[in-house]
């Protein structure tokens, strides 16, 4: 499933009008047709239903949906911001074949006590005011509906978008609507996956409405949602003769005196998720401690650190911030130059001042920062970094020629050629110490062992997230999941996607 920016879905729209010979009011109908059909299972007789309408096409959505909602049990009333006069174009098709259908428009400016109290008898508002054509602020007469609709104790469904909010996901400080439902039309936009804006989605249900697929290549959309299928396509499956060499011989440096566990996380998180053979080099003060608790690793001295013979390896959690640490870091990042390197945590920290060394790689690294980190790394603000994540994590990606896995609630991870691939799973149950270390030996072990890197990334976090999901989903709350949780919750994850991949 692609994300789209504003311009590319206008660009989808009218590649598909225009080349296609799907017309507007047909892609509109199909629209429309989409959200009643979502809308209907919850419908009940006699409800109180209102459809707001704005002068565009997510206003055209709005009629189609009032059309379909007068042949229905409710009681729908519709109105609008906009002048009718003013309706043009497509949404104007609508409206007409709304109001030859028996329907009736009332509108805002012309009886605002009747829509105060229209909204205070509501059951169900259908936001219909503004989609992903909106610029700037909603004008005043706009703003004063959004208030209202955010005041109502119905429930608020809105169409395609919150209106008001910009699709792209720019930083906006305006009024919005905050949807507890919203029916995005075709695609995803990116606005869904930023912070302030993700915030008034509630919950969201994509509706396909008929666009072909090569209208999104012709508009160049490189951007995607990782799907459950696209998992499920991309595991790596083990020949029966396959030995452990087959399946990676990786090195995991991390870990220092004071922080044993995100050495033990990482380890044992990649074991989990398949890698054939693990070493592992902690300081020699904790190596008992990883050695009693995981016997399968073995152990490579910190001062004796060689990548002779090995496939792949990460560096960072738990290693500390000392001066020798960073000269480790420097060496590692230079000396895997022909191998996957996941670098993470502590590691980013010393790569600050030597991101040119990533250039000069043949395996481009993997860099898996939360917006702290990358905040760092570019010499930003957090704020910064999440008011604009999909292009910085763009252009880093692009520049620098690595795989970015830029962590949060949607990780977002950017290939060198400037691909995107948002996470759909994962829950705030992972906000806690040790869950970045699970994930970085989990894309070690699944670096090593797909043969694209980016369905390698890919498949970590969705791998990741899944398994907090299935542990909030069943036995735990979003408190209590901790590191080790998520790491002995891997397998039945892994099992059922090994389970689908039968029929692939
Ligand atoms: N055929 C298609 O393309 C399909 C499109 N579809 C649907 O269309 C939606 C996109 O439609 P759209 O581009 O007409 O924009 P839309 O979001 O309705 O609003 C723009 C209108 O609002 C106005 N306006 C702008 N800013 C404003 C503001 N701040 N405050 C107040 N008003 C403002 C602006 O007028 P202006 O002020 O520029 O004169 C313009 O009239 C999309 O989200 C989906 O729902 C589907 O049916 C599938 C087929
Ligand atoms: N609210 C959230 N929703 C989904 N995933 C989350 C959330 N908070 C954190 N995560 C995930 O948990 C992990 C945390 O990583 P990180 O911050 O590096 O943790 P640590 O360094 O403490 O181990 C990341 O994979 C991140 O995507
Ligand atoms: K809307």
């Amino acid at each position: 499933m692609h994300v789209v920016s504003r311009e590319e879905m206008r660009n989808i729209d009218q590649y598909t009008i225009a080349h296609i010979g799907l017309g507007g009011p047909v892609l509109m109908e199909n629209a429309g047709r989409a959200v009643y059909a979502a809308l209907e299972p919850d419908l009940k007789a006699g409800e109180q239903v209102t459809v707001v309408i704005g002068k565009g096409n997510n206003g055209g959505d709005g009629f189609v949906i009032a059309r379909l909602l007068l042949d229905s049990e409710v009681c729908v009333s519709t109105w609008l911001v906009a002048d009718p006069g003013k309706i043009t174009g497509d949404a104007a098709y609508h409206m007409k074949a709304y109001l030859a259908s028996g329907g009736k428009i009332m509108q805002v400016k012309d009886d605002q006590e009747g829509f105060r109290r229209q909204l205070e008898q509501a059951e169900l508002i259908v936001d219909a005011l503004l989609g992903t054509g909106v610029h700037g602020a909603p004008y005043p007469e706009y703003s004063a509906v959004i208030s209202q609709i955010n005041q109502s104790k119905a429930q608020v469904v809105s169409i395609d978008i919150p209106s008001g909010i910009p699709a792209s996901g720019e930083s906006f400080t305006h009024p919005a609507v905050i949807a507890d439902r919203t029916l995005t039309l075709e695609c995803p936009k990116l606005a869904q996956f930023v912070e302030h804006a993700a915030r008034c989605f509630g919950t969201v249900h994509v509706l396909p409405i008929g666009i072909p697929r090569l209208a999104y290549r012709k508009a160049g959309v490189r951007r995607e949602v990782r799907t459950r299928a696209d998992v499920v396509r991309t595991l790596p499956v083990r020949d029966p003769f396959s030995h452990k060499g087959s399946h990676g011989k990786g090195l995991l440096i991390a870990g220092a005196a004071e922080m044993p566990g995100a050495a033990f996380f990482s380890a044992k998180a990649a074991l989990r998720s398949g890698i054939g053979l693990l070493k592992v080099s902690v300081p020699d003060s904790i190596k008992p401690i990883i050695a009693g608790r995981l016997p399968e690793t073995m152990f490579l001295s910190r001062d004796t650190i060689s990548l002779e013979g090995l496939t792949g390896v990460a560096i960072g959690p738990g290693l500390g911030r000392e001066h020798h640490v960073g000269l480790l870091v420097r060496r590692i990042v230079e000396e895997s130059g022909a191998m996957p390197c996941v670098i993470d945590a502590d590691g980013l920290f010393h790569l600050k001042n030597h991101l040119d060394l990533l250039r000069r790689r043949n395996v481009p690294a993997v860099l898996s920062p939360h917006s702290g980190e990358m905040a760092a790394l570019m010499g930003m603000s957090v704020k910064d970094i999440e008011s604009d994540r999909f292009t910085i994590a763009k252009m880093f990606a692009e520049k620098y020629h690595v795989y970015l896995v830029l962590k949060g609630k949607y990780t977002l991870v950017t290939a060198p050629d400037g691909r995107q691939v948002v996470n759909s799973t994962g829950n705030a149950a992972l906000a806690k110490g040790g869950s970045g270390d699970v994930l970085t030996g989990i894309l070690l072990a699944f670096l090593l062992q797909h043969k694209q890197m980016m369905d390698a990334a890919c498949n970590a976090v969705y791998l990741h997230g899944a398994v907090a999901d299935d542990l909030v989903g069943h036995t735990h709350s979003l408190l209590d999941v901790l590191a080790t949780d998520v790491i002995d919750a891997i397998p039945p994850v892994l099992h059922r996607l090994y389970g689908d991949i039968g029929s692939r």
